[in-house]
């Protein structure tokens, strides 16, 4: 299973990082001059629904996304063209991503930048805090109860928001009660890569009313935008057709034409 993989790979690297950089020493180097965006004021909006755009090269399910790939550049595009937040995927074997292309998201906009990666350990909530991250991706499936809740205790005590991650009602109960204010339905398994735009809407009806909502993966068209805005839906979560669009700006015209 790919999830098992993927995390077995980050245990693996976590214990060389931390070797490299002790925990002591990642916390000196949180910035004192941290700009904090608000990523939930970012993505509710009275009148549509927010784009959180993500910044992602490549995945387990599609290998490479994009050939000649400028993370920088994406982000000014994606500020350019007024996406709501952006989602960096800081993960590096399966998704080819990197940490100094969320620093580099963040300084180069002024949106609030998410960290998209596989959290398992308290070490990669004040790493997402050094490298200048405003919100960090809690995924369900990879985490037990006490974990994601001491994990939402140590981000929210260093001022990160926290995405929890959930594919079904029984992993959207237990994030609840664990106090996540912010849930993420993927409509992705991230094992079987299968994807189901119509996972939003089972999940969604087991939601109270006053929990932010980001409806995650496989969101292609203008007719998928209308359909999660009409669920009540806060937010899109959107990688894979903004990365493989020829024109990002054009690919997001047509996401939210009316
Ligand atoms: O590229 P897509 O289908 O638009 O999906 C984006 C995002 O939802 C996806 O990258 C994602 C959702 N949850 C994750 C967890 C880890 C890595 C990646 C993800």
């Amino acid at each position: 299973m790919i999830l098992d993989k993927i995390v077995k790979t980050k245990l693996e690297s976590l214990e060389q990082t931390k070797e490299l950089k002790p925990l002591d020493i990642l916390l000196s180097e949180i910035p004192t001059d941290y700009s904090h965006r608000s990523f939930s004021n970012a993505i509710v909006l009275k009148d549509r629904l927010a784009i959180i755009a993500e910044i992602k090269k490549a995945s387990p399910s599609k290998g490479i996304i994009k050939e000649n790939f400028d993370p920088l550049k994406i982000a000014v595009e994606y500020e350019k063209n007024k996406v709501d937040a952006i989602s960096v995927l800081t993960e590096t074997t399966y998704f080819l991503g990197n940490n100094q292309f969320l620093t580099d998201a963040k300084t180069n906009t002024t949106v609030p930048v998410l960290r998209k990666d596989f959290i398992i350990d308290s070490y990669q909530i004040y790493e997402a805090k050094a490298i200048n991250s405003d919100a960090i991706l809690l995924i369900m499936a990879i985490l037990t109860k006490e974990k994601l809740s001491a994990y939402i205790n140590i981000a929210t005590s260093i001022g990160l928001e926290c995405l929890v991650e959930v594919h079904d009602i029984g992993e959207l109960e237990v994030a609840l009660e664990c106090g996540a204010q912010i849930i993420g339905i993927n409509n992705r398994n991230l094992n079987t890569f299968e994807v189901n735009i119509m996972n939003t809407e089972i999940i969604m009806e087991k939601i109270p009313k006053d929990i932010i909502v980001v409806s995650e993966s496989g969101i292609k068209s203008n007719e998928d935008i209308k359909y999660l805005k009409d669920l009540g839906v806060n937010a899109a979560l959107i990688g894979e057709s903004l990365m493989a669009a020829s024109s990002i700006e054009k690919k997001l015209q047509e996401l939210r034409e009316l």
